[in-house]
Formats: C-alpha cells, structure tokens, sequence
C-alpha cells in the first residue's frame, strides 16, 4: 500500500501577510525579482497596450509582457508614473515603452491613443484595459460627482477603449483581443457598489461583445481579481487594510504579478480559444468573506458574520 501522501499546510510568513506589513504591494525591486512560468519570447512580435499602467497591476504587466518580446504601449493620467514604467522597462529589459498620457474619460483622446499605438508599432494584438479605481463608501452616502466619476472611470472609459481599439481591427481586417481588468462582484461589493455597478457592466458587456465581434476574430475576456495589494491601496483606511487580507478562506493578499501572469496568459496563443470568459483571482472570496472596505457597521459586527 502506497504511504499516505502528507501534506504541507500553506504557511504565511507574518511579515508577508500580517496586519502590519505595510500593504502597498509589490515596489520595483520586488517587480524585478519575480520569476515568471512563461518562456522567453512567448510575446515576440505582439503589441499589447495596457491602461494604468504607471503602478500596481498595470506596471507589471506592462513589464512581465515586454520580459517575455511584447511591444508594449501603456496609458494613464500621470506622466510621471508612465515615466516610472518606461524607465523601469528600460533597465531592467532593455527595450522602449511607449507611454502615451490619456484620461480613459475622454473618448477623444482614446482615438488619438489608438491611432498612436498604431503608427508607432504598426498594429495592436492585445488591449488590457486595467486602468480604473474606486473610493469606499457607504452607497447611500455616495455624492452624484462621487457615483459620476466611478462609473465614467470603469465602465465608460472601458468601453470607449473597447469601442475604439474594436473599430480600428474591423476596419485594418485584423484580429483582437481585449482583457478587461474588473473586480470580484459575484456577490456584491458592500461600501464600494459604484464599482461593482461598473464592473458588473463591463462584465456583461464583454459577454455580449465576445459574441457580436468573434465575426471580426475579436476575443473579450475579463479578470476579476480579489485583494491585491497595490499602490491603489492607499484609498483604504488602516484598520481596513489590516483585515482585507482575512477576507478570503486562504486568508492572503494576491499580488499585481499574480494578476500579470493572467494577462500574459489572456495574451498567449494558448488561450485563442477562450471567449467571453471570466477569470476569478481571489482566493476563494467569491464563495466566502466580505471586505467592508469601509469599515464593519455595527449591524454585522452584533451578528459575528464579517
Ligand atoms: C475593486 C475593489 C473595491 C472595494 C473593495 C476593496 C478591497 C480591495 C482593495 C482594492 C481595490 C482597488 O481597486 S485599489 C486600486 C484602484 N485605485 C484606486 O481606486 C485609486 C483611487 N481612485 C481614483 O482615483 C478614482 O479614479 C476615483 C475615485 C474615481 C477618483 O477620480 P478623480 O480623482 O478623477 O476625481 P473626480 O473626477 O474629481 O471626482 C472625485 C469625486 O469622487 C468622490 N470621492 C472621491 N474620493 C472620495 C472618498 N474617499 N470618499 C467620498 N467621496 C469621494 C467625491 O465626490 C469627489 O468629488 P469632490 O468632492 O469634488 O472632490
Ligand atoms: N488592488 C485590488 O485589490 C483590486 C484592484 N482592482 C482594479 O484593478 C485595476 C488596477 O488596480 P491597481 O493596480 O490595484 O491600482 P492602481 O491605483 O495602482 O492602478 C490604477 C491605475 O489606473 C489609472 N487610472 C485611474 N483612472 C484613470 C483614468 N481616468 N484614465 C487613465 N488612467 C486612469 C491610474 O493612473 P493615473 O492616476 O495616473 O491615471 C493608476 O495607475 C483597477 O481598475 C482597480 O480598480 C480590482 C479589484 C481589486
């Protein structure tokens, strides 16, 4: 008879995952050390653009897939956190990123983005549309402007990125790709519910994109990630962050290269297949947890259940 197989429990190391680790994620020292599973070259020739690009998330996509031969152009508001990405790209890769300054709110500035990605690298494979953000809040506290800018963030500036990179392969007769960074709304997102009014649209609108467009051989696929520790960490309270970590039944943070690695993958030819899809990293919290981003109100904290 075969031993039995033991197993490791997966252990966290206090300084990686406890409430006082200061949780602003991955810096550019740490992005530099990440290894990745993908082989060199696998993005040889592909163009990626990606939205917010100068932290978080979009910065280590931004370099994961110029390490693997992307062409990479990346967007934001900041100059200066793009600056930040071309820099790092520079150094650590040795090629040039195309950083192009645009509001996604502004669709005019989204046609001259596209066309800029176009002229300098002479196409576009991949759009990752990742740039977005929220504020927490209970909903009924919400100001119009607050609700206004949340929803023209995630859901029409996503959109107008969709809209424009979509009309540019229809009319070149090339294929595309687009991966919509949203965030994990299965069961609602108590104290950030502009977000996950916003999210749940580009959702749904990638569904029925992934149908009207497969025509033109343009796939949509989105990534909702649970809690990633970021920069963007910065909106949330203290006494937040130090629970945000528990909000998940393996009770951890991802982190910004968990989630490039899914854009790397969403960008590969391994997953010409997939359409339409959503792809959850959260450690289980759609099924358990809730992050009360705001704080716990006293209703749920009497019942025990946050
Ligand atoms: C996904 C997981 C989520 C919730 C679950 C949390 C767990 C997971 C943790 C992680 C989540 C992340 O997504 S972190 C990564 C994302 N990054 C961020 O969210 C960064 C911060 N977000 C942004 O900058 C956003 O784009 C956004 C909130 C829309 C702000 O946009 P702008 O700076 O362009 O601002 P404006 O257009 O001028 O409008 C700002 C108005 O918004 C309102 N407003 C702004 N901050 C406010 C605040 N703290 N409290 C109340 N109201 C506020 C006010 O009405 C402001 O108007 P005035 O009163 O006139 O000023
Ligand atoms: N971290 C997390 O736990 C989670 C994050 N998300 C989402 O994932 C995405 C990446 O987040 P993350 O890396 O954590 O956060 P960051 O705040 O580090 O990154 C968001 C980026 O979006 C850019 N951005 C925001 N608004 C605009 C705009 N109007 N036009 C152009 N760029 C804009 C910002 O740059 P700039 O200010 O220069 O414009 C910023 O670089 C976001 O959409 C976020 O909401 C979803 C679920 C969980």
């Amino acid at each position: 008879m075969n031993a039995p197989r033991s197993f490791t429990p997966k252990t966290f190391r206090p300084e990686d995952d406890g409430p006082d680790r200061p949780a602003r994620g991955l810096d550019e020292e740490a992005l530099r050390q990440q290894s990745t599973i993908y082989r060199e070259g696998m993005l040889d020739g592909k163009t990626l653009l990606v939205s917010g690009a100068g932290s978080g998330m979009g910065k280590a996509a931004a370099l994961l897939a110029a390490r693997l031969g992307a062409n990479v152009a990346i967007c934001g508001r900041d100059p200066d956190k793009l600056q930040s990405t071309v820099d790092l790209v520079r150094d650590e890769v040795g090629t040039d990123v195309l950083a192009v300054p645009t509001n996604i709110r502004d669709p005019e500035a989204i046609e001259t983005l596209i066309g800029t990605v176009h002229d300098h690298f002479g196409g576009l494979d991949t759009l990752v549309n990742n740039a977005g953000g929220q504020f927490p809040q209970d909903a009924i506290d919400f100001s119009r402007k607050g609700w206004l800018a949340v929803i023209d963030t995630n859901l029409n500036g996503t959109w107008w990125m969709m809209q424009e990179a979509a009309k540019r392969w229809r009319a070149d007769g090339k294929p595309g790709n687009i991966v919509n960074i949203v965030a994990n709304v299965e069961r609602g997102m108590p104290q950030a519910a502009h977000t996950c009014a916003a999210r749940a649209g580009v959702i749904y609108l990638s569904k029925t994109l992934a149908t009207e467009w497969a025509q033109w051989n343009i796939r949509v696929n989105c990534i909702g990630p649970g809690v990633i520790e970021t920069e963007g960490f910065r909106m949330y309270p203290e006494e937040a962050l130090a629970r945000f970590h528990k909000a998940n039944p393996m009770k951890m943070r991802g982190n910004a290269w968990d989630v490039a690695e899914a854009i790397a993958y969403l960008a590969s030819p391994a997953a010409r297949f997939i359409n339409g899809d959503l792809i959850i990293m959260d450690g289980g919290q759609a099924q358990w947890g809730v992050i009360w981003p705001a704080g716990i109100p006293d209703y749920f904290r009497e019942d025990g259940a946050a």
